[in-house]
């Protein structure tokens, strides 16, 4: 399944926060949303989410969302959103209970998204035995357990150490190359747009335009630490960036 934006725009009473997006994001790729501070990178997730509705344009699903499909877009956030009183697995089996789904059929979803997410060792484990890094795989092995059309994950690594954002980079590609999935990826961070998106839409600062669409050819699975590509790649994305940045910053603090 394909979503497509068409010329969203919207406000909040007079203050106008994005103007004119209009974006497709393409079955089986990730797609990396970037932008200064408040230019509406979160607000643009919660449309294609359902959350909220533009006040102009549209966000279309186009085509079916893939066979086994619990919840066509289901939500990865910066906090984990982890029950603390279920175990790994009750904290995943809560999505399937949601829809009816227990016993033989749960477990064997729980057991293969565990397997995916190198959880298979900690399915007893209450969230508070864990690290940040591995909450948070938790939380997309309960993604995944929904087999859903889309992840949105709105700056799913921003809470974790620079050391775990790089192991769970490389999880989260190994996961895209085993298994391909579509994402919309929310980020602050231009190293983490350039290992992951396959496209990356850069929103100048608010009201949020798209500024440039950055494709990047470069197979997820050839993306190194250190690339000398995407380094450069991340370079020119800074280069975009800066004055943007600068500007909104100086914004948000004149409030
Ligand atoms: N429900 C709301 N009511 C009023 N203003 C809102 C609401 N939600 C967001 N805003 C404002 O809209 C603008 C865009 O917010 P949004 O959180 O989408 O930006 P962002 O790009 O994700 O920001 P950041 O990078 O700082 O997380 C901000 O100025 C924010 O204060």
């Amino acid at each position: 399944m394909d979503i497509r934006l068409d010329g969203i725009s919207h406000s909040y009473d007079d203050f106008k926060v994005m103007e004119d997006i209009t974006l497709d994001i393409p079955a089986g790729r990730i797609v990396c949303i970037v932008g200064p501070s408040g230019c509406g990178k979160s607000t643009l997730l919660r449309f294609i989410g359902g959350l909220e509705r533009p006040e102009a344009g549209t966000v279309r699903q186009i085509g079916e969302p893939p066979a086994g499909c619990l919840n066509p877009l289901t939500y990865i956030f910066q906090d984990f959103a982890l029950l603390p009183w279920r175990s790994v697995e009750g904290n995943i089996s809560l999505v399937l209970e949601d829809h009816g789904i227990k016993g033989p059929r749960a477990r064997e979803i729980i057991g293969d998204v565990l397997a995916r997410t190198k959880l298979t060792d900690f399915a007893r484990a209450l969230p508070k035995q864990l690290s940040g890094g591995m909450k948070q795989r938790v939380a997309i092995a309960r993604a995944l357990a929904v087999n859903p059309a889309v992840m949105l994950m709105d700056e799913p690594l921003s809470a974790l150490d620079s050391q775990t954002r790089e192991l769970l980079m490389d999880d989260l590609i190994s996961l895209w190359a085993r298994q391909p999935f579509t994402a919309v990826y929310v980020t602050h961070n231009l190293a983490e747009a350039v290992r992951l998106g396959h496209r990356i839409v850069v929103l100048s600062r608010r009201p949020g335009r798209i500024q440039e669409i950055v494709e990047i050819d470069k197979p997820l699975e050839a993306r190194q630490f250190g690339d000398a590509d995407l380094d450069a790649k991340q370079k020119y994305l800074w280069q975009l960036m800066r004055d943007e940045a600068r500007a909104a910053d100086a914004e948000l603090l004149n409030v």
